[in-house]
Parts: structure tokens; C-alpha cells; sequence
């Protein structure tokens, strides 16, 4: 089969890709082993947040004095989750994809050659597909599992069992501190897992401002969590297949959990994806230039998290518009360096939300990054809990901003804010450091009064204007 672009998977990053080029007047086929929708869909974002929002509303209720949340009704959330991943029945994404319009074929794609994909589906058949123009490996990534002695035979969970969970249990150790190990020790402890165990090697949400992961830290441990730091996990061992497994730290002492979930990162998922046909190396990630194409050829682009540059769902999506028109460009012979054609946005430091209590919103450079960069910087912080619409929110609501500004060209590279519902700010910090906005015009942006966004006003008066 002939066709103009070839995409290999469907997540989110794909159908995006597929979307844009065939929106830019070529034809597509895209090629799913799973489910379409990928990860994000089934498995990721939604299924986490959907358990974690009954989580955020009890704390926001426990805050407004004369209000009460009655327990939390289980199988009613996990219903509700079910409900928003359709059961893992992708016929509603299969159908988008084919209203693309782009063709959608079912099984395992693996590049033989320059613009040459093999599918093979789950009852082996074959089916070679030939682009005209170009190959998308938009394939995602997939768990690391650490060399821990005995973790393999251990049966540990990794995200999707997490996300997917049909009986919370009890007793849960997770190993990690970064994003999917602080959403779920918080979303699963909320929904029954009454021991939950955190063990973490340095501190939480460790790539974001400190104040980000200690405060996260903080909440964890009010409402009970058991958050050990600077923890080694040694060995670990599950006797019995239906009983317990056991987890021996490097100080010597032993936790003893019904499930062990690991978080310890993601890696490209490029096993087996031929990319030694195309004269790469086996391993992932697949580096990209700034239209998202593999240098030293022209036809292999990658995006989403298969290229390493940010895993997060809307960059991966980001990418994948950039690369379709760019793929529908250069096809059409039309120039292919315009400013929406490149990938501007990642290499700032994606905006990012962690959904935990309190949430975490981030966009841009760390303080530390930035001095990192060699920009002299200076470092805004401002007490949330202190501007009048955070107040109004709820009794006891505290929180903290942080905006990193580059002295020498008076704009903000990078803001942090921690704090109960602080997702919805992080909008107007995108534009801030994305635009470069000067101080000197930002703060004619008036915030309204009472809300949240009071915060701007302060860090901004707080920096000397
Ligand atoms: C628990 C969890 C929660 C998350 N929450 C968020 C969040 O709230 N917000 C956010 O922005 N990000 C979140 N992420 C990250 C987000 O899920 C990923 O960044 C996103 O799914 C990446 O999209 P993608 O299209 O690159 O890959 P994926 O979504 O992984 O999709 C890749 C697709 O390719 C298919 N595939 C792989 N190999 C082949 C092959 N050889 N042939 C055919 N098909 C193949 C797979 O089956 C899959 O369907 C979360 C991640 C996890 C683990
Ligand atoms: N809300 C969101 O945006 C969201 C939610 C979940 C996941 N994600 C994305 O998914 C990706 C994967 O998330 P993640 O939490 O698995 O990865 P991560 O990179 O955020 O965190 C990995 C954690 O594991 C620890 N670790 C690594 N190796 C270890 C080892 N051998 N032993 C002990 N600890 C070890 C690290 O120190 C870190 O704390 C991230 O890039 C994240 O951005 C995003």
C-alpha cells in the first residue's frame, strides 16, 4: 500500500501528526498495536486524574467551614474512571482517525527501509506500507524497571496497573518521587490504600523549584502518607504468589506491602522499531532537529515522548503540528521555515501541571536551571496564601509562587506555583515566558479582583515595580 505519510502509533503525538498533514492535503495511514488514543488516553492522564479529583474536592471541601465531604464512595470513582477511559474500547478514536480522513491499521509497525513500514498484525499477517513523503514514529515511551535484585519476579505494578486499579489495597509501598509516583501515592491512599509508603532516593518532583516537592511532601505526610527520603531499596522478594511482597532497604529495614508500585521514569519504546534500517542506533530516544526530523535523512520524523523532549501530552501534540505541516510543506515544495514550523516551545521548559495536593504548576526554568544557563538571575517569591482570593478559597490555604526573572532583559524565564488549585495559573505564565512579555508591560496586565491571579500583582510588586 502507497500512501503519503506513514505513522507509527496512535497516542496522541500520532493522531495529531496524521491529523495535520492530511489537514495539509496528503494522505495518511496510521499503525496501532493497542488501543488509539495511546497511553494518555487509557492508561495516563485521564484515568490518574479522574481518580485524583475526588481527592483534590474533599481537601477543597474540608476548607470552606460549614461544609463536610461524606466518605469517599470507591467503586462510584472507579466506575467513573471506567467510564472515562470507554472501558479501553477505542472504537470512538479509532472512528476520529478515520474522519481524518487517514487510514488506521491494526497491529505492529517496524521500519525496513527508507520511507518502508512492515505491519504485522496479531494473527501475523503482513501488510507493507510505502510513504511517499515521510515515516512519524510517534510510538511513546514505556516504563524503566531499576536492576533491583528480585524486583522482576516480585510481580511490581508499573503506572498502568495503578491507573487501572479494580481493588485498591491496603498496604502500598511505591517506589520514586517524581510525577506518577506523587499522583498516585496521593490518589490511591485517598481511595483505601491506607499504608502507602513513599520511597524516594534524593527528594520529590526533583526537576521543579524545591519548594515544589517539599511542599507536596508536607501535605503527604498531614494526611498520613509515610514519606521516606533519601531511601535505597536493596532487594525485594513476593514468597507466596497471592501474598505480600516484601521490600529490604539499604539501612536494613523491611517494609512489608500487598503491592509495590514503580515509578522510577520512562524510556522511548523503540524496541524492535528497525531503526538500525534507517542507520540509527537501536536505543532510544530518537533525537530530532527543530522541525522533528531525524538528522541525516529526509523522511523520518518522531514525536511525543519516543524523542525525550518533554513526555508530557500536550508537547507531544505541540510536536506533532509542528511536524505535520512541516511533512505537508515540504511536500507541496512550499517554503518549510515558517515560525509555526518549528518547535520553539520545548527547549524553554515545557509547562507542566502535577495534579497532587497541593497541585504543582511550572513553566520555564528552575532558579537553579536558569543560573545553570549562565543568565543572571533574580528570584521573586511570594506567599500565596496571603493574596485575598486565595483566602476566599478555604481556611488554611497556603501556597507559594516563584518567579525566576533574567536581569539583564527584565522578563520572566521560568514561574512556580504550589498551592490548592493553582492549575488554571499557569496559562498566563506560558504566555509571560513564552512571549518574553517586559515586566514593565506585564504589569499593566491588571489581575482581577478577588481571584488567585491577585499573585501576578504581588510577585510583580515584590520585584521593586
Ligand atoms: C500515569 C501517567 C500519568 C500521566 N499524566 C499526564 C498528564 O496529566 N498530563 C500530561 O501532559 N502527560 C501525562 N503523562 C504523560 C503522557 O501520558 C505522555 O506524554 C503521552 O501519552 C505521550 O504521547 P505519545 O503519543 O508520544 O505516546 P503514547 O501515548 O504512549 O502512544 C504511543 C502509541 O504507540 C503505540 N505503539 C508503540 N509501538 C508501536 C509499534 N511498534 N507499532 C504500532 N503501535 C505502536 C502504543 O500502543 C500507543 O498507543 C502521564 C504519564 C503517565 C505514565
Ligand atoms: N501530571 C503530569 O504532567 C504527569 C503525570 C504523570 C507522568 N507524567 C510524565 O510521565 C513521565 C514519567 O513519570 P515518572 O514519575 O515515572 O518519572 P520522573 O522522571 O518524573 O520521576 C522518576 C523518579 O524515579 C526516581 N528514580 C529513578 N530511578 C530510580 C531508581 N533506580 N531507584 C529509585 N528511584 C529512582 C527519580 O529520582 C524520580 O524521583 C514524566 O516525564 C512525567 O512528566 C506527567
Amino acid at each position: 500500500m502507497d500512501v503519503d505519510v506513514v505513522v507509527i502509533g496512535a497516542g496522541p503525538a500520532g493522531e495529531n501528526a496524521a491529523g495535520r498533514a492530511v489537514r495539509g492535503g496528503l494522505t495518511a495511514a496510521v499503525v496501532e498495536e493497542h488501543l488509539a488514543g495511546g497511553e494518555c488516553s487509557y492508561y495516563a492522564c485521564i484515568p490518574s486524574k479522574a481518580l485524583l479529583r475526588p481527592m483534590e474536592l474533599r481537601a477543597e471541601v474540608s476548607r470552606v467551614p460549614g461544609l463536610s465531604a461524606g466518605p469517599i464512595d470507591v467503586e462510584k470513582v472507579l466506575a467513573r474512571r471506567d467510564e472515562a477511559i470507554s472501558g479501553l474500547d477505542d472504537s470512538g478514536q479509532a472512528e476520529w482517525v478515520g474522519k481524518l480522513p487517514a487510514a488506521l491499521l491494526r497491529g505492529r509497525g517496524r521500519l525496513t527501509g527508507p520511507r518502508e513500514v512492515e505491519v504485522r498484525a496479531a494473527d501475523g499477517t503482513v501488510t507493507r506500507l510505502r510513504a511517499r513523503h515521510a515515516v512519524v514514529l510517534a510510538t511513546g515511551s514505556v516504563p524503566i524497571v531499576p536492576e533491583i535484585p528480585g524486583l522482576a519476579g516480585a510481580r511490581p505494578w508499573f503506572s498502568r496497573d495503578a491507573t487501572t486499579v479494580k481493588e485498591v489495597p491496603r498496604r502500598l509501598a511505591v517506589l520514586g518521587g517524581g510525577v506518577v509516583a506523587c499522583e498516585m501515592a496521593q490518589a490511591l491512599h485517598a481511595l483505601g490504600a491506607e499504608e502507602t509508603t513513599l520511597l524516594v532516593r534524593g527528594g520529590l518532583l526533583g526537576k521543579m523549584e524545591p519548594f515544589a516537592g517539599e511542599s507536596v511532601a508536607a501535605s503527604m505526610r498531614e494526611s498520613g502518607i509515610d514519606v521516606r527520603t533519601g531511601a535505597a531499596v536493596a532487594r525485594v522478594e513476593r514468597a507466596a504468589a497471592d501474598g505480600p511482597v516484601t521490600v529490604h532497604l539499604g539501612d536494613g529495614s523491611v517494609l512489608e506491602a500487598d503491592e509495590l508500585l514503580v515509578a522510577t521514569g520512562r524510556r522511548a519504546a523503540v524496541r524492535d522499531l528497525g531503526l538500525e534500517s534507517a542507520g540509527l542506533s537501536a536505543d532510544g530516544p530518537v533525537e530530532v532537529d527543530d522541525s522533528m526530523r531525524v538528522p541525516g535523512t529526509d523522511w523520518l520524523y518522531a514525536v511525543g515522548d519516543v524523542n525525550g523532549r518533554n513526555l508530557l501530552t500536550h508537547m507531544g501534540k505541540y510536536q506533532a503540528r509542528v511536524c505535520g505541516d512541516v511533512i505537508a510543506a515540504r511536500a507541496a515544495g512550499r517554503p518549510d521555515d515558517g515560525p509555526s514550523l518549528r518547535d520553539g516551545a520545548d527547549g524553554r521548559g515545557a509547562p507542566q501541571v502535577v495534579f497532587t495536593d497541593p497541585q504543582v504548576a511550572a513553566v520555564g526554568l528552575t532558579a537553579e536551571q536558569a543560573r545553570g544557563k549562565g543568565l543572571d538571575v533574580r528570584v521573586v517569591d511570594y506567599d500565596l496564601g496571603a493574596v485575598s482570593g486565595a483566602y476566599l478559597l478555604g481556611d488554611g490555604y497556603t501556597g507559594r509562587a516563584r518567579a525566576v526573572v533574567d536581569e539583564a532583559h527584565k522578563v520572566l524565564v521560568g514561574v512556580t506555583f504550589a498551592g490548592p488549585a493553582v492549575a488554571e495559573l499557569l496559562h498566563a505564565a506560558t504566555i509571560a515566558v513564552t512571549a518574553e512579555v517586559p515586566l514593565d508591560t506585564l504589569w499593566h496586565a491588571v489581575p482581577a479582583f478577588p481571584t488567585v491571579s491577585e499573585v501576578w500583582l504581588r510577585l510583580l510588586e515584590e520585584y521593586g515595580l
